[in-house]
Order: C-alpha cells, then sequence, then structure tokens
C-alpha cells in the first residue's frame, strides 16, 4: 500500500500561493465525526489512513459538541495531516476556529448558521467558503452570494445528524433539481458561473454510484460525494476511501464517454460502473435511425439472443400485485425466462446476487412488497440489473403517487412503464385522470412529448402502453401499432408486459455481471462492493422494443386463432403465442415508427 504523498497539489500549504481553486478535488469529500468511530480507533490514526492513498481531496472538520478552544486543538493537529496529504481543509460552522487558522483552511456553513455574504466579507476572498443547500432557491442564493461550493443533499436520511427526518430528505430526484441550477447558465437567474457540489447525505458505498448518476442532469452533474460514516465508521478508513474513490472516477469516466459517445474505457476487462444506469454508447447507433427497419432487426436478433442464451434463462425478481402474479410467472416462463416473485426484503439482498432483473410493481401494494422493494431496488442498482418499474394505478390515490415517488428516490430504474392516467400521473400532468389501475377514457395530446420529457428528466426508458404504444430514451421515441384489443381486457397484460421487458433488458446486460455477493450486515460498511462487471451487449431501447413486440405481435396471433374466441380462452393462447414467437414473426409483423 502506498503511503506516498499524492501529487493532486489541489491544496496550498503555503499561504503565499493563493489558493487555486481549479485544482480543487471535490470527488471525495471527508466530513468528520468523532462520534461515528468505532471502539477503540483514534480520530487522527483514522483520519491519516483514510488520507494516505490519495483518494479524499477535501477534509470538513465538524465538531458539533466541543467548545472552540478544543476544536482549534483538533483542527490544528487535523491540518498537519491534512497538509502532509496535500488535502484541502474546512472548518464546520465555526468561523473563530476558521479564522485562527492559516488562510488555506476554509469554512462550510449551513442555512441556519452565519449569512453567506457577511461570512464572505469576515473570511476575505481568498478562503474557501462552501455552505449546504436544500432547495433550489437556496442554491440559486447561494450562487449569488460568494460562496465557492455547495453541498447538496441530504440525499436520504442519515444516522449521524440528528433531527433529520424522511420528510427533509430532497433524494436524488431533488438533488438533480439543485445540481442544474448550480451549473453554468442555469435558468431561474443566478451567476453565470457553474458552482461545484458535493452530494451530502446518507452517501456510501452503496448508495453513491445510483445518486451520482440520479443527481445528474442533462447539462450538470456532481463534483463528488461527501461523506461521513461511510469512512469515519470504518476501521479501514483507507479501504473506504479507495472503494469511494473508485465509485466517482467510474462514474466521471462513464459521464465524459457518454457525453463525448465514445467508447468507455475497459477497466480490467469489465466495463464502467455508469453502464448499470445507461446504455453504453458503443451500442447506440452512430445516428439516429430513422428507419424503423433497423430497430426490428435488432430486436429480431436480441430475440434469438435471449431464445438460446448459454448462460440459461435470466432469472427475473418480480415484485407484484398478487392479482397478475402467476399470469406474470406464466408469460415469464414462456419467454425464456426464470420468474421468481418475491417480495420479501429479508432474501431481496441474497437473492439480488443470481437475478438478472428486477420487476417493481405496486398493483397491491403493502408495507411487506414496501420495503420489500427497497432492498431489492438498492441491490439491483448495485450490481447494475435492470430494473423495471410498474406504477400501477398512480393518480388514482394519493398513497400510490406518493410510494411511486419514494421509489423513484430509492432506485434507479432502468425503465418506467405505464398507460395513460399513470404516466401523465406521474409527468405532473392532470390530463388523463387515473379512476383506478386502468386509464382513463381521455386521450393524450402529445404522447411524444410526455415519454421524451419523462425519460429525459427521470433519466430511464419509459414506455406509455396502450392501443399505441411510445418508447423513448429522452431523445428517441418510437411508436408501436401493434397489439390486440383483447390485451385491455384482460387483467394483467401491462404487469406481463412490465415482466417481458425486464427479461429483454436483462437480456441485454452481458452475462458477465458480477459482483462480490458478500453483504454487509449494518448497511453503511463497504462489504460487497466487490469487482462490478458489467457490460451491455444491446442498447437497452433496443431491449424495450424487443418485448413490447413480442406481446403486441404474440397477442395478435393469439386473437386471430380459432379457439380464442373472448378474453378468457385468450390467455392460454396468448402463453402460448409468446412461448412459441419468432424473430421471424417480429421481423413479418412489426409495425413500428420511428417519431423523434
Ligand atoms: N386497444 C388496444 N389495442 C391494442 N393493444 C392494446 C390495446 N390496449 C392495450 N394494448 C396493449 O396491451 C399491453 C398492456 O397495455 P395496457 O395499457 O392495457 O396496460 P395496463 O393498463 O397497465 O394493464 P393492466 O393494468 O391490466 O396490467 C400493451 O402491450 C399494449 O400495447
Ligand atoms: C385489478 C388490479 N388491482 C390492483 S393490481 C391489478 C392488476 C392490474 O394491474
Amino acid at each position: 500500500m502506498s503511503t506516498q504523498p499524492p501529487t493532486r497539489g489541489n491544496a496550498a500549504a503555503n499561504d503565499e500561493v493563493p489558493l487555486d481553486r481549479s485544482k480543487l478535488d471535490y470527488s471525495v469529500y471527508l466530513v468528520t465525526g468523532r462520534e461515528l468511530l468505532p471502539p477503540g480507533v483514534d480520530f487522527f490514526d483514522s483520519l491519516e489512513r483514510s488520507l494516505r492513498d490519495g483518494h479524499v481531496g477535501m477534509v470538513q472538520i465538524r465538531e458539533k459538541d466541543a467548545e472552540t478552544g478544543h476544536f482549534l486543538e483538533i483542527a490544528k493537529r487535523a491540518l498537519d495531516i491534512c497538509d502532509k496529504y496535500n488535502v484541502t481543509m474546512l472548518i464546520n460552522d465555526n468561523l473563530t476556529v476558521a479564522l485562527s487558522l492559516p488562510a488555506r483552511v476554509g469554512l462550510h456553513i449551513g442555512q441556519d448558521d452565519i449569512p453567506v455574504a457577511q461570512a464572505r466579507r469576515l473570511l476575505g476572498p481568498n478562503r474557501l467558503l462552501g455552505i449546504s443547500v436544500k432547495s433550489v432557491q437556496q442554491a440559486l442564493d447561494a450562487k449569488r452570494s460568494g460562496a465557492d461550493y455547495a453541498g447538496v443533499g441530504p440525499c436520504y436520511g442519515t444516522q449521524s445528524k440528528k433531527g433529520i427526518t424522511a420528510d427533509k430528505v430532497i433524494g436524488p430526484r431533488g438533488a438533480r433539481e439543485i445540481v442544474e441550477v448550480l451549473g453554468a447558465g442555469a435558468s431561474g437567474g443566478g451567476s453565470e458561473t457553474r458552482m461545484p457540489c458535493v452530494l451530502i447525505g446518507g452517501l456510501n458505498q452503496k448508495t453513491a454510484a445510483r445518486t451520482l448518476f440520479g443527481a445528474t442532469s442533462s447539462t450538470n452533474a456532481p463534483d463528488g460525494i461527501a461523506v461521513i460514516s461511510a469512512i469515519v465508521a470504518r476501521v479501514d478508513s483507507d479501504v473506504a476511501a479507495r472503494e469511494l474513490g473508485e465509485i466517482v472516477s467510474r462514474f466521471k469516466l462513464g459521464l465524459a464517454a457518454s457525453r463525448s459517445s465514445s467508447s468507455l474505457p475497459s477497466e480490467s476487462g469489465s466495463a464502467l460502473l455508469y453502464s448499470a444506469f445507461a446504455p453504453h454508447p458503443s451500442l447506440l447507433p452512430p445516428s439516429s435511425p430513422t428507419d424503423a427497419a433497423f430497430y426490428v432487426d435488432r430486436a429480431a436478433s436480441l430475440l434469438s439472443t435471449l431464445r438460446s442464451s448459454p448462460t440459461g434463462p435470466p432469472l427475473i425478481q418480480t415484485i407484484t400485485s398478487h392479482v397478475s402474479s402467476t399470469l406474470s410467472a406464466n408469460i415469464a416462463l414462456a419467454f425464456s425466462a426464470s420468474p421468481i416473485m418475491s417480495h420479501e426484503a429479508e432474501e431481496a439482498e441474497e437473492l439480488s446476487g443470481a437475478v438478472g432483473g428486477l420487476v417493481l410493481n405496486i398493483g397491491t401494494i403493502g408495507p411487506p412488497s414496501r420495503a420489500g422493494m427497497k432492498v431489492a431496488g438498492a441491490a439491483a442498482n448495485r450490481g447494475g440489473k435492470p430494473v423495471v418499474l410498474d406504477p400501477v394505478g398512480c393518480g388514482a390515490t394519493n398513497f400510490r403517487k406518493e410510494v411511486v415517488n419514494e421509489i423513484l428516490n430509492h432506485t434507479q430504474v432502468t425503465l418506467l412503464k405505464g398507460n395513460a392516467a399513470e404516466l401523465s400521473s406521474i409527468s405532473g400532468s392532470a390530463e388523463v385522470a387515473a379512476r383506478g389501475v386502468d386509464s382513463g377514457s381521455g386521450q393524450l395530446s402529445d404522447p411524444v412529448a410526455l415519454v421524451r420529457t419523462l425519460a429525459s428528466r427521470e433519466r430511464c426508458l419509459v414506455l406509455l402502453s396502450g392501443k399505441t404504444d411510445y418508447l423513448s430514451d429522452g431523445q428517441r421515441v418510437v411508436a408501436c401499432d401493434n397489439g390486440h384489443e383483447l390485451l385491455g381486457r384482460i387483467t394483467g397484460s401491462g404487469c406481463a408486459l412490465g415482466v417481458m421487458l425486464a427479461v429483454a433488458l436483462a437480456s441485454c446486460v452481458h452475462p458477465r455481471v458480477a459482483v462480490d455477493a458478500a453483504s454487509p450486515e449494518d448497511g453503511e460498511s463497504g462489504g460487497g462492493l466487490g469487482k462490478l462487471m458489467v457490460n451491455h451487449q444491446e442498447d437497452l431501447f433496443v431491449g424495450a422494443l424487443m418485448a413490447l413486440l413480442s406481446m403486441t405481435i404474440a397477442s395478435e396471433q393469439a386473437a386471430a386463432r380459432p379457439d380464442v374466441r373472448g378474453p378468457g380462452s385468450f390467455i392460454p393462447a396468448l402463453i402460448d403465442e409468446i412461448a412459441s414467437i419468432s424473430p421471424d414473426d417480429i421481423k413479418k409483423a412489426a409495425r413500428i415508427k420511428v417519431v423523434a
């Protein structure tokens, strides 16, 4: 293990040299917390250990209970360690302590502390000044007020700060709105200068990748993560810091590659963590094809891959309604997958090692499935497994809206599927009223804009189901006219489609997905991170299309059978047709249009 100080050069240990803000490294920002140290671990030993390999670029000394003299004593010793490893140090809250230390030491304040403008006046122009923000307004104020960076959060509930309750948590999606306005030229006013930011609150080895991805907007991304217990509570704080550093650097590499559409650099033969949530750029078409045949051919060839997978059927964990459970499981089997209908939180973590994809369907959700979704969703995200969310009946009640919101915050979904009423409700429009689990009678005025905007906002694929289905990844939109009205006359066809989507998305992900199955007990330590090897062998957009075409074309074939006389006889025929649908059927019968 290296004991050499890193050459990052992001701190001016010599106060003669003005702080070069462009060289600060926010990737892993450690906030100290003596109260969280493991028993018998010395604060300064833990700090030095976490800094020595160069993964932590900033340290904030946080002492909520120490009186000023003692705080200063701790900060002075901590500064020696930070200087040794060329790490930038800040003081939490206490202006007196910050001002008693050399000018290279900054100050971080909260919204309830001294106003930023006043802090800036007292600190002078050179000292680093950070502020915690939890709303867009606070972010805009922070940009105007002379702060250098923002801590955005709390992303999740944490144990480190008393008083944080679930309703104050902003989630990765709330963080994204803030990250957006902190970017250069953000709408809504404020300075044109981009303000760096770190995500804070519940960030650890399990949540970091998903949260960085979810908090990234189309124009701006977080610069790093601020953590307390994910490092401080670990005896091996060096290993903890390295794990976090690797997650952030993989995220940044993936982000750069996705923005330049270049290929992702391979890392010991594995693709990058970022690709767990977004298609590998090399799988995207070189330019947007307007020719539907391009997608139909690729969907057909993905179906043959699924039918002949050398690794066997993908295991699909489905947390779904008791109404549609059996139909969904049978359809998964017919579609060359292996279903497991499990909503038990207690087994979700263990199960996640074996599953290829996860379905979260809120049809008859109750406390156990709600809890199971949380654990299963987090585990799927960590392992790079595709997640399909079916927000059944969303919009019909406030409870369902709340549940969907909660899921979108705790899990980065790969695909969101819903009918007009459900997606209308999630998008915040009242255009199509929900009466129950089926669409209302109203029509969407602009389904293309709805799926595109929602996909871009939620950073996932969106599939709007109905007579015509619309699929988008936020840029491309394909409309599909296949399907039979009998699908709308049986219950659970949408739920079963959700499972088929998970199967198809799982078949896009390279079979060499492997995550160290060891999992920590306390949810905070880094166990279970292992070697993540997530590759995609096909564009997830094509995967979703393959499932949709398979369901809708099979429904047409079933309805055309002489033995089908209505919804009752249609169900077994549909299962049979799904079991036998072939790549050729897809090529012959697909009726899709590239509409954007
Ligand atoms: N009138 C129709 N004509 C053709 N296909 C249809 C029709 N209605 C629905 N479908 C197809 O049925 C499948 C399910 O879509 P639907 O919108 O009915 O889902 P849903 O409302 O979520 O269903 P459920 O709640 O019963 O599971 C989709 O593949 C869609 O293409
Ligand atoms: C009828 C019904 N009620 C809750 S879930 C469900 C199945 C259709 O989604």
